[in-house]
């Protein structure tokens, strides 16, 4: 012990080393700042610090960015859904409000403010989570927002692996609970999906339409949601493309909604004059969620080249590929090719449990190459309205099932083309169903009379081209017959 403390150095030696230690020290930093300019004297204090603060630390921080490649992050999006349902009394501050579908005698329902920290534990686990954003620097891009989860640094392996799971889960478990789907348009000048409550109250109850159709629809869109390891199998994109074509006002769009309600998915609306090229298209595209629907309506109207196309190549087999690259309707930039390849090229494999749906008015303007199978998986047929249809209507609009006109009514309906649109219009004029029924029937007399009147003048005109048409070629005869007889004369 003697001899340890022997070999100690003095208390004198030991000051006079700090001091000279203090003295380079003090030597070292100001030629540092006489020499070094301060930008870069603060970028390298900066990096040491995060090089020894990360070496030295107990803790790990996550950092989950709202955007993942060329889409949104779906942990993101999972964390946005889960964070509302774990804020306690010990958070400093929450956000809250009402959406349009809110009852506002609820209480309001709440969400994450910008750089507040909340707190969740999970199997012995503190975590940490705190929301904070990005201002952009272009006007027209959103700002981006970060979350950032921070745990032990031991506990690193078990957020990954046993978390962020169950964060996922617990997201998924409560969107298919949520009461209300959104119905989202493209904002070209945000660049961004804007989401707003969808309450329309069609279902395939209310809807006029033939029953076997409504039972195969149904059947088919079960059939994809249990599909899954058959279109792994064969090696497709989880998705189901449906055209629904017909004149307006035979229920296409509530066909729309029907389906949205039944599979409680959200409904991304895109309007092709909102999209200024393809990569632009992609990246919209590949911005919308699984378990979702994307409807294009009166896809012929977005897209004039697509039967300028038809016509000019009827009877071809062939995808001329330089026809497909040009520019679609109103749009520079849009292409048919553009929009094929998201719905069977390579990048429709991007996300799945996805619905496509083209509605069209006009199906024979539409381009042979959208029509081809593999394409569009299903082509529905919106019709006129048929007894069954109306019987549904009734039921539906003045609570009705059977009444003695109704037999005057399908007879009326069977002999002229009348859109459910338009029945259930007369039907909603009156209170008093048998009003309602009258009025109907008035409507439907009238129509037809109109009908009639129609086909009788298309008849009349037909008939008088042909008879001036035969005057013609009668007249032309006798030109001709004197003419020649002349010539006979004259030689
Ligand atoms: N098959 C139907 N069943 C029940 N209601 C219908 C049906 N068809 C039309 N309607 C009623 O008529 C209105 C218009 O129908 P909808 O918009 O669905 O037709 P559409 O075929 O999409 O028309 P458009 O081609 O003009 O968009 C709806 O509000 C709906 O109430």
């Amino acid at each position: 012990m003697a001899t340890m403390l022997k070999e100690l150095p003095s208390l004198s030696t030991l000051l006079s080393a700090y001091a000279s230690i203090s003295a380079m020290a003090m030597l070292i930093r100001t030629i540092l700042n006489e020499m070094v300019p301060e930008r870069m004297r603060n970028y390298i204090t900066s990096k040491l610090y995060h090089l020894t603060s990360a070496y030295f630390s107990s803790e790990f921080t996550f950092v989950i960015e709202d955007r993942w490649h060329a889409g949104d992050n779906q942990m993101f999006r999972a964390a946005e859904v889960y964070l509302p349902t774990i804020i306690g009394p010990s958070s400093d501050s929450i956000l809250v409000g009402f959406d349009e579908s809110s009852d506002p005698m609820e209480p309001p329902k709440r969400n994450i403010p910008v750089d507040c920290t909340i707190t969740d534990d999970f199997q012995g686990m503190r975590l940490k989570w705190s929301l904070s954003s990005i201002e952009s620097k272009k006007y027209y891009l959103p700002n981006k927002r970060f979350f950032h989860l921070t745990c032990k640094r031991s506990d690193r392996e078990r957020v990954e692996q046993r978390y962020f799971p169950y964060i996922n889960k617990t997201a998924q478990a409560i969107l298919s609970k949520s009461e209300s789907l959104n119905i989202y348009t493209y904002d070209q000048d945000c660049s961004m999906w804007e989401p707003t409550v969808f309450k329309h109250p069609a279902t395939f109850d209310t809807l006029a339409m033939e029953p076997e159709l409504k039972e195969f629809i149904m059947k088919d869109l079960d059939s994809f949601v249990d599909r899954k390891e058959f279109f792994e199998n064969v090696g497709r994109a989880w998705k189901r493309g449906y055209l629904l074509y017909g004149p307006p006002g035979t229920g296409k769009s509530s066909l729309v909604a029907a389906i949205a309600n039944y599979m409680r998915y959200n409904v991304y609306d895109l309007q092709f004059q909102s999209v200024r090229s393809d990569s632009d298209l992609r990246r919209i595209l590949t911005s919308t969620t699984n378990r979702s629907i994307l409807l294009i309506e009166d896809i012929d109207c977005s897209s004039k080249i697509t039967h300028d196309r038809s016509k000019v190549k009827e009877n071809s087999e062939e995808e001329d590929e330089d026809e497909l690259k040009r520019p679609m309707g109103i749009d520079p930039g849009v292409t048919l090719s553009g929009l094929l390849n998201f719905i069977d090229g390579l990048w429709s494999s991007c996300g799945h449990e996805r619905i496509i749906i083209f509605t069209t008015n006009h199906k024979e303007k539409l381009d042979p190459a959208l029509l081809r199978p593999g394409r569009m998986d299903v082509h529905i047929c919106m019709g006129y309205c048929t007894p069954a249809g109306f019987r549904k209507l009734a039921s539906s609009y003045i609570g009705i099932k059977d009444d003695k006109l109704f037999g005057c009514i399908d007879e009326l309906i069977k002999s002229i083309e009348v859109t459910p649109a338009e029945v259930a219009q007369q039907l909603m004029a009156s209170d008093e169903p048998r009003v309602a029924l009258q009025g109907l029937i008035e409507f439907l007399n009238t129509k037809k009379d109109i009908e009639e009147a129609a086909v009788e003048e298309k008849e009349k005109s037909v008939k008088e081209e042909k008879e001036t048409e035969e005057n013609k070629d009668e007249r032309q005869n006798s030109e001709l017959a004197e003419s020649e007889t002349r010539c006979i004369y004259l030689t």
